[in-house]
C-alpha cells in the first residue's frame, strides 16, 4: 500500500512558474506508477502575491504550507525591485519570512555532476570528473536576518551579521551526521580571520567536532573555498557554511554542475521540508520558454527522499533524467554545442522527455 501526502506547490515568480509544473508533474507520475496518494494545494508568495494582496506571503499561503507534508517552491524575484531599492515591500521578504516561520535552518545543496554533462562546464573535465559536494548553508541567520539601519540622512546603511550559538551548533550537528554517511570530510567555512560572527562560528563548529572525531575537519576562509572550489572541487565532501557564504558559494559551485537550471536544494529544519531549486526567477529567460526544468524536477526527487524517505522513487527521478541526458536532450544552458548527438529543447519538450523516460 503506498503512502497518502499533501504537497503545496509555490511556484513564485517568473521561471518559477514555468519550471515547477514540472516538478510537480513528475510527483503526479511517482503517485501513479508507485500507487501513492499524493493531493496538492497550491500557494502564491513573492511579486505575484503582492500584486494580488499587497503581501509577499500572504497568510493563506503559510496556513496551508502549515498543513502540508512538503512544500514544492520555484523562484520569487521581478525586474521591477531589483531596479527600484528603494520598494519597501519586495518578494524576497516572502521567501526569507517562510523560511523562518517554517525554521528551515539547514538549507542541503548537492552538487553533483551528471556523467553526459562533462562537456557542458567551463571547468576542465579531468577536474570535474568525480567531484560530489553536499553543502550545508544556515538558511535563518546571518545578515539576511540581522537588523537593517539607515541613518536620517539615508547617507549610510548597515545589515548586522549575527548568529548565536545555538543557530551554529544545530546545523553543525546536521552537517557532521551527513558526513558520517559520505567521505567522512567537512569543511566548515567562515571568514574567522577578520569578522566576530565567523570567530563564534569556528569556535562552536571546533566544539561540535569533538562529538565526531571520526570526521575530518577542516576550516577555511570563505575567499580561499571561492578558489578551491574551482581549483580543485575533489577535495570538498560537506562544506558547512553560512547563510551569506553559502548562498554566493553554491552558485559558484552550479558550474561544476554544469549550470543553475541543475541544482536543487531542500531546505529543513524543525518540522516541514521545503524543496527548491537554487536559482531565482531569471528575468532574462522569464516567459520564452527556455528555463531547464531539470533543477525543478531533482528538487521532487530531494522532497521523495527526504520528506517521505521514499528512497526508490526518488533514484528513479534521478535515472530518468540521467536517460534523459544520455539521450541526448539538452535545454540551452546546458547544451555544448560540442557534438551533433545534442537536441536543444525548451522547457517543455524537456520536461515531457523526463515523464517519459519515468515510465
Ligand atoms: N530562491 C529564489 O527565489 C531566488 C530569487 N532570486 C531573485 O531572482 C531574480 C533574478 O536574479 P538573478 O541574480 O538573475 O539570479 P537567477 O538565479 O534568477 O539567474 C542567474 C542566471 O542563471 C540563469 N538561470 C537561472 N536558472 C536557470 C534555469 N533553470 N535554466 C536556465 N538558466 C537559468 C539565468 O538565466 C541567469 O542568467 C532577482 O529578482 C532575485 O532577487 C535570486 C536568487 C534566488
Ligand atoms: C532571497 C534570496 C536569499 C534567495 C537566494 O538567493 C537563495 O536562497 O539562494
Ligand atoms: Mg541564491
Amino acid at each position: 500500500m503506498g503512502v497518502e501526502k499533501k504537497i503545496l506547490v509555490i511556484p513564485g515568480d517568473g521561471i518559477g512558474q514555468e519550471v515547477t509544473s514540472w516538478g510537480k508533474k513528475v510527483l503526479e507520475a511517482i503517485a501513479e506508477n508507485f500507487k501513492h496518494k499524493f493531493t496538492f494545494d497550491e500557494g502564491i508568495m513573492g511579486h505575484v502575491a503582492i500584486e494580488a494582496t499587497g503581501d509577499p506571503l500572504p497568510d493563506e499561503t503559510l496556513e496551508k504550507a502549515r498543513k502540508s507534508d512538503a512544500i514544492l517552491f520555484g523562484a520569487i524575484g521581478h525586474a521591477k525591485y531589483d531596479n527600484d531599492p528603494t520598494l519597501k515591500v519586495r518578494p524576497e521578504q516572502g521567501l526569507l519570512k517562510i523560511r523562518k516561520e517554517l525554521g528551515l535552518y539547514a538549507n542541503l545543496r548537492p552538487i553533483k555532476l551528471f556523467d553526459d554533462l562533462l562537456q557542458a562546464s567551463s571547468i576542465k573535465p579531468e577536474i570535474l570528473q568525480g567531484a560530489d559536494i553536499l553543502f550545508f548553508r544556515e538558511l535563518t541567520g546571518d545578515v539576511y536576518f540581522g537588523e537593517k539601519k539607515r541613518s536620517e540622512d539615508r547617507t549610510s546603511a548597515s545589515d548586522l551579521m549575527i548568529y548565536h550559538k545555538y543557530e551554529v551548533e544545530r546545523i553543525a550537528r546536521k552537517a557532521y551526521e551527513a558526513a558520517r554517511t559520505r567521505r567522512k570530510k567537512l569543511c566548515s567555512v567562515d571568514k574567522a580571520n577578520v569578522l566576530e560572527a565567523s570567530r563564534l562560528w569556528r569556535e562552536v563548529v571546533q566544539e561540535i567536532a569533538k562529538e565526531y572525531p571520526d570526521v575530518e575537519t577542516e576550516h577555511m576562509f570563505i575567499d580561499n573555498a571561492a578558489m578551491q572550489l574551482i581549483k580543485d572541487p575533489k577535495r570538498f565532501d560537506v562544506v558547512l557554511t553560512g547563510n551569506l557564504f553559502g548562498d554566493i558559494l553554491t552558485d559558484e559551485a552550479s558550474q561544476i554542475a554544469g549550470s543553475m537550471g541543475m541544482l536543487a536544494s531542500a531546505s529543513v529544519g524543525d518540522a516541514i521540508g521545503f524543496y527548491e531549486p537554487i536559482h531565482g526567477s531569471a528575468h532574462d529567460i522569464a516567459g520564452k520558454g527556455l528555463a531547464n526544468p531539470l533543477a525543478s524536477i531533482l528538487s521532487a526527487a530531494l522532497l521523495l527522499d527526504i520528506s517521505f524517505g521514499l528512497k526508490d522513487e526518488a533514484q528513479r527521478v534521478i535515472k530518468a533524467v540521467d536517460v534523459t541526458l544520455r539521450q541526448g536532450y539538452r535545454t540551452m544552458d546546458i547544451a555544448t554545442k560540442h557534438t551533433a548527438n545534442e537536441f536543444i529543447l525548451g522547457t517543455d519538450a524537456m520536461g515531457a522527455k523526463v515523464l517519459d523516460n519515468l515510465n
